[in-house]
Parts: structure tokens; C-alpha cells; sequence
């Protein structure tokens, strides 16, 4: 948890509380159904919660803003930035349902009022959205295929509206089609060793509207 309050230092108390409360929800589900990896449990705030946050470092949501987390697994990224944007509504989406149970359960425990699950595959949601968060599920072509045409109409002429995705490693092959990408690297925003590799892809698309 510390490492939380080492890169994001004007929490509230409700979202420490909240934060705090992540582990011993996750730790208890994970018993039950195992979603998240043995190793990733004992790093959980690492791993899943300052990784998850990494967008933030790259983008802030203006209140209001409606973000759609696809592929969400056991709920990463979008519980840690539903915690850190209390005013922006995350839809989660998976197409494995024990995945959502516990997604679900983690929502319930924590109180968290901003956040809607579905069990579906995203390419059958039909709604827009701001941004559309992910990470670790399709490479980049598969994935702007899915989410095309979901993104909705910017307010006040932000061109910034798109996809924001957590991945590692050299992108150049997979990215070479995407004039409008940028890459942030994560090693800029946190000292850890674990964010050496890790990156940020932003791709703004075009709006449906
Ligand atoms: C490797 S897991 C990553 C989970 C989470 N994003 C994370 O980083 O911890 C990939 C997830 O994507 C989901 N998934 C794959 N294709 C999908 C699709 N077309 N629509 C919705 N979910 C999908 C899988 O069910 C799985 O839970």
C-alpha cells in the first residue's frame, strides 16, 4: 500500500480506505476462485493496483467521463482507476463469468458506486465511450477491430479520446499501422524495476455520432 501513497499523495481518506481493502478482498476470493497468480497475490499492489494506475500517470479522466475496461479479468485495470476517479463510470467486461463473480464481489466489498460489470464478449456491447481501457488481452489490430465504433462524440474538441493500453516489451511491429499512437513509457513515472519494460499505448479513433 505504500507504494500507492509513494506515487499518488493526494488520496482521500476514502480512497486509502478503499486501496487498503483491496488486498484482503482479493486474497479471500482468490482462495475461492483463482484469479489472480500466487506470485501476483504476495505483489498485488505492484503488479495489478500501481500498474493499473500507470494510466493515470499518461491521462486524466475529466469528471464525467464514461471508460470501458475490456477483457477486466479479476478487475485490473479498472477497479484501481474506478477507486482513483470516483466521478468517471467504468464498465467492466469479460467474457469468462467466475472471472466477474469475483469482479463483482471486490465491487460490492468496497463500495464502489461508479462501476458496472457484463459478461460478454466486447465486440457485443453496443454502447460509446470515452476511453477504453485494457490489458493482456489481443494484440493491437484484434483489439481496435472489437472497439471500433465505440468510441463516443468528444466534449469540448478533445482529440485525446481512444484506447489506453497497458503493454510491454517492443511494439514497433505490432504498432507500424498506427500513425496517431504515442508510448509512455512507465519507467518515467515509477522507480520500480517491474516498469522497466512496461508502456502506455494511446490511440485516439475516430468517434461514432
Ligand atoms: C490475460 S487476461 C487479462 C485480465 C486483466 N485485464 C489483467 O490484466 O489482469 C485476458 C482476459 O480477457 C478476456 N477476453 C479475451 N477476449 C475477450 C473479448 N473478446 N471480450 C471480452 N473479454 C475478453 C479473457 O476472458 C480474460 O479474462
Amino acid at each position: 500500500m505504500e507504494l500507492i501513497l509513494k506515487y499518488f499523495t493526494n488520496l482521500t481518506e476514502d480512497q486509502i480506505s478503499k486501496f487498503e481493502k483491496l488486498e484482503s478482498l482479493y486474497q479471500d476470493w482468490n482462495l475461492k476462485i483463482n484469479v489472480v497468480s500466487r506470485k501476483d497475490i504476495d505483489e498485488l499492489y505492484l503488479r495489478h493496483v500501481l500498474h493499473s494506475l500507470g494510466i493515470a500517470k499518461v491521462m486524466g479522466f475529466s469528471d464525467g467521463s464514461k471508460i470501458l475496461d475490456v477483457g477486466t479479468g479479476g478487475g485490473f485495470p479498472g477497479i484501481p482507476l474506478a477507486i482513483l476517479f470516483p466521478q468517471c463510470s467504468f464498465h467492466l467486461v469479460d467474457s469468462i463469468a467466475k472471472k466477474l463473480k469475483v469482479v463483482d464481489e471486490v465491487v460490492d466489498g468496497l463500495g464502489l458506486t461508479n462501476v458496472k460489470t457484463t459478461h460478454s464478449r466486447v465486440e457485443a456491447i453496443d454502447d460509446t465511450y470515452d476511453f477504453i481501457v485494457s490489458r493482456a488481452v489481443a494484440i493491437m489490430p484484434t483489439f481496435v477491430h472489437w472497439v471500433k465504433g465505440k468510441i463516443a462524440k468528444p466534449q469540448n474538441n478533445d482529440l485525446k479520446n481512444g484506447i489506453l493500453y497497458l503493454k510491454g516489451g517492443d511494439l514497433s511491429e505490432e504498432l507500424k499501422d498506427y500513425k496517431t499512437t504515442t508510448i509512455y513509457n512507465l519507467s518515467d513515472c515509477f522507480d520500480e524495476p517491474f516498469f522497466e519494460t512496461k508502456k502506455v499505448v494511446h490511440l485516439p479513433l475516430k468517434y461514432r455520432g
